[in-house]
């Protein structure tokens, strides 16, 4: 079966002898002589498409009104050709404008022929787009899943210009540099520039540079024909043929050596790769480059190559540590623990916002994997998380990297509180005696003058029962 035809005419004559034909011709039909018994059979039928005439003698709307009613009403896509012998030019315009796929006269020229090819042509256009809007829909499905799977929180004013920057250079189809401490969200944003880019839904692939010595680099990257140095019997597709028309996320680029840059380079360049032992193959793949390094260390010749920086200096993106970006650090932790929280257990609502001067008194120098850290261990650990549980275990994290880093009293004076100051000293006083008597609560109570259960409850209230279960 060819698709489904539903023809409205009056003439019942006439419609018999379209029937026969278009059954013939491999198609369904469905006949109606007015337009009540047509939309009575319209939804069951579903029709692919609609012949109709304008003059239709007994029915209430004529083959206009019809049309009008199927456009503005119904939102199923059907192809509606119109046949009629005696139409004014008015008509012929309200036909082209209420969208008919086609006007065909029933002078003398109509031939079945004509109207066969017409019919053909409109089934041909709505799978057409029918199937373009599938694709549509598995493409915005795809890119749903994939901006849930990497999210990309944060509305600070920096956070808001290396978002822009980044549709910026994707749109344009451009190679990029992203610069950014540890952890700060440099592979969060290459996905994003994947799908803002035109490339999203081709080939993505990542590539940690560290992860190619020179023995292999030149076959990871660009393949090598099959029988070449005694291996394989077939051949092996580089990373640059796979992702050709799609994007190659290199990261960590300073980890290359001068070497294998110039190859990328004159791979990005003369758009074309040298398989190893073999042929030349053009490509068109896109580079996303990461580095954790200064902006200082892509002057240094020893580090990367000049012409490779002034290929890309023009596309560097900064992404700002955390401790840059203001009130993300609310909207971050927010995310985090409420898609810890759900795994583990359930979280009361939380008011960050009053304690955001002591989330941003710590410098976060993991940036944001270590904050998510910070909330998947809280989510672990705690029963409710609520102001007082996540500043209890933030003042132990301050505590610890200040000691990490400092001795003797200024350590104490780092912290801008007097509460969570007293409270370091406290954590540490008690470490110190509990570490002289042997982790033993009683002795070490006994000594600094405190009864046992009340030094039960500081010990835990610091966060200190981690090392009286690992002592
Ligand atoms: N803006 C953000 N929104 C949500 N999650 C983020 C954001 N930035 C970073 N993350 C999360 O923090 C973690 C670290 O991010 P990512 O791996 O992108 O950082 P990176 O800069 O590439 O790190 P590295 O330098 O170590 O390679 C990831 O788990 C990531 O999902």
């Amino acid at each position: 079966m060819k698709g489904k035809v539903m023809v409205l005419e009056d003439d019942t004559v006439l419609a018999e002898q379209i029937a026969l034909i278009l059954k013939n011709n491999e198609y369904e039909v469905q006949l109606a002589s007015n337009s009540d018994t047509f939309f009575a059979q319209l939804r069951t039928f579903k029709p692919d498409v609609i012949l109709v005439d304008v003059f239709l003698v007994g029915s209430r709307l004529n083959g206009i009104q019809v049309l009008k009613y199927i456009k503005e009403n119904l939102d199923f896509n059907y192809k509606v050709i119109v046949i009629s012998g005696e139409v004014t030019t008015e008509q012929i315009r309200q036909i082209r404008e209420l969208g008919a796929y086609h006007f065909l006269e029933k002078g003398p020229n109509f031939n079945i022929e004509q109207l066969l090819f017409h019919i053909d042509n409109a089934i041909n256009l709505k799978r057409q787009e029918e199937q373009n809007l599938d694709l549509q829909i598995e493409y915005l499905n795809l890119k749903r899943q994939f901006t849930q799977a990497f999210p990309f929180i944060g509305e600070s004013a920096t956070i808001n210009k290396v978002r822009n920057q980044l549709i910026k250079f994707a749109e344009a189809d451009e190679d990029v540099l992203i610069l950014g401490e540890n952890g700060t969200g440099k592979e969060v944003a290459a996905n994003f520039f994947y799908i803002n880019s035109r490339r999203f839904g081709k080939p993505f692939h990542t590539i940690f540079c560290s992860a190619l010595n020179e023995s292999i680099i030149e076959r990871e990257l660009f393949g090598q024909e099959k029988g070449i140095n005694g291996l394989s019997d077939r051949p092996y597709i580089g990373l640059f043929e796979k992702c050709s028309e799609g994007i190659l996320f290199l990261d960590e680029i300073t980890n290359l050596s001068l070497n294998a840059q110039a190859k990328i380079l004159r791979a990005i360049e003369n758009k074309e790769i040298h398989v190893v032992g073999g042929s030349v193959k053009k490509v068109n793949t896109r580079l996303i480059l990461t580095s954790n390094t200064d902006i200082k260390t892509f002057s240094d010749p020893s580090r990367f190559r000049k012409d490779f920086f002034y290929r890309i200096e023009g596309n560097i993106i900064q992404i700002p540590p955390l401790r840059e970006r203001g009130d993300d650090i609310i909207l971050l932790m927010n995310y985090f623990i409420n898609s810890y929280a759900d795994y583990y257990h359930q979280s009361d609502h939380l008011e960050l916002n009053s304690i955001k001067d002591e989330l941003l008194t710590y410098k976060w120098p993991g940036n944001v994997r270590e904050l998510k850290n910070f909330c998947k261990y809280i989510c672990i650990n705690e029963r409710e998380i609520n102001n007082q549980t996540i500043l209890r275990h933030l003042h132990n994290k301050m505590i610890q990297s200040i000691n990490e880093t400092t001795t003797g009293m200024e350590k104490y004076f780092y912290i801008h509180n007097l509460k969570h100051s007293t409270a370091a000293f406290e954590r540490d006083y008690i470490l110190h005696f509990l570490k002289e008597n042997n982790y033993s609560v009683s002795k070490t109570a006994k000594v600094i003058g405190l009864e046992r259960t009340t030094l039960y409850k500081k010990i835990k209230a610091l966060g200190l029962n981690n090392v009286l279960r690992e002592n």
